[in-house]
């Protein structure tokens, strides 16, 4: 019996002319107005995309792979696979070469440490479709992981610690994770209202907002002793998409508003949802966020994604030798997600 570990990730083009296909698989086929593929081609060309093939993998991509390698040194031993949901290397493809390597049991861990049924339940039913008679232990959420918190806080600190010198008081933290559709986070009839055909409906609440939260609130208690307060953070859902229906808040845009109104001249903002630089990270933050700060007479900082930390890889390697159990794995892919 040979085991492995299998790094489950979003996926993202390799070139903007592979766009539509891109989104209409993040989509699951629903077709996007030219309008919003358009923007995304200019969001992503602005973070360095480029129209036909180059040496350089796109951030995601390229993070990605290191975070699978560094585990996998790590491990020494264990191999690690890496599959994406919405772009190559594609889940079912990746199993099907687990399988023929001879795989006959995964770990699975999604990097993205909180559970939402829009992002890892879908990671989690793409995998249980492919993995038919494979022995699959899947991770379904390391939000409160000491080491990914302490992670975090490693990238925090000194950024954290260098604004409030300049600005000569401690400067609010704003910590964010990706927004979901408001449906997303209900239960019962309003879990399916205004969803696309044949979303099951849901009799528990998603975990996500909560994990967030509580990712958040464990990185901003490891700066208590650098001199950040109980009271010296906050939390926003950012990047509400474009799909009908409200997305859940309260939004960057707002928070940055009000931090402005009460009266503060910097912020430092730390997004815990994403284990790496892509496209909300460096256009949402880095340039659409900074500008509105801006125009705000607010300076915008931003804590380094985790990227290539260390301490990202002991987090996973702890996360993928673990004997502590996991969901079951067993659930029909219908009732995932
Ligand atoms: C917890 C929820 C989500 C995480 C985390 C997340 C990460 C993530 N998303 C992209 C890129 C895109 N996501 C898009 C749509 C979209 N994203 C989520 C949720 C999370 N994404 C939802 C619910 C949706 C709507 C899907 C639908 O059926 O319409 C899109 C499409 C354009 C848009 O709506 O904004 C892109 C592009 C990345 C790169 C990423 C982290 C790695
Ligand atoms: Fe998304
Ligand atoms: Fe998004």
């Amino acid at each position: 019996m040979s085991h492995a570990v299998l790094l489950l990730a979003h996926g993202t083009p390799n070139v903007r002319g592979e766009m539509a296909e891109y989104l209409s698989k993040v989509t699951g086929g629903r077709a996007l107005p030219d309008e919003v593929v358009e923007e995304l081609k200019h969001r992503y060309a602005q973070i360095g995309l480029r129209e036909t093939p180059g040496q350089e993998p796109p951030p995601l991509t390229k993070w990605t792979l290191a975070q699978g390698h560094a585990l996998e040194q790590a491990l020494g031993g264990t191999c690690v696979y890496i599959a994406m949901r919405n772009w190559s290397p594609y889940i079912a493809d990746v199993v099907e070469q687990m399988r023929s390597d001879g795989v006959t049991k995964i770990r699975a861990v999604c990097l993205a440490p909180q559970n939402s049924r829009t992002s890892v339940g879908l990671y989690r039913r793409a995998l249980m479709a492919a993995a038919t008679g494979i022995d699959v232990e899947f991770v379904a959420e390391w939000a409160e992981n000491p080491l990914l918190v302490q992670a975090f806080a490693e990238r925090l600190q000194p950024v954290w610690s260098n604004a409030s010198a300049e600005l000569g008081k401690p400067v609010p933290v704003l910590f964010t994770a990706h927004s979901v559709p408001c449906r997303t986070i209900m239960t019962g009839e309003a879990s399916i209202a205004g969803a696309r055909p044949g979303t099951p409906m849901q009799d528990s609440p998603d975990p996500y907002p909560v994990e967030a939260k509580r990712t958040a609130s464990l990185v901003a208690e490891r700066l208590r002793t650098a001199g950040l307060t109980e009271r010296g953070w906050y939390f926003a859902f950012q990047s509400q998409g474009v799909s009908g229906g409200p997305w859940i808040g309260p939004t960057v845009e707002d928070t940055l508003k009000s931090l402005k109104e009460e009266g503060h001249k910097g912020v430092v903002m730390q997004p815990i949802g994403f284990v790496c630089d892509h496209v909300e990270v460096l256009y949402d933050i880095d340039i659409a966020f900074k500008e509105l700060a801006a125009g705000l007479g607010l300076k915008l900082w931003r804590a380094e994604s985790l990227n290539d930390s260390p301490t990202l890889t002991k987090a996973l390697v702890g996360i993928a030798k673990s004997e502590e159990p996991v969901e079951a794995t067993s659930l029909s892919p219908a009732k995932v997600g």
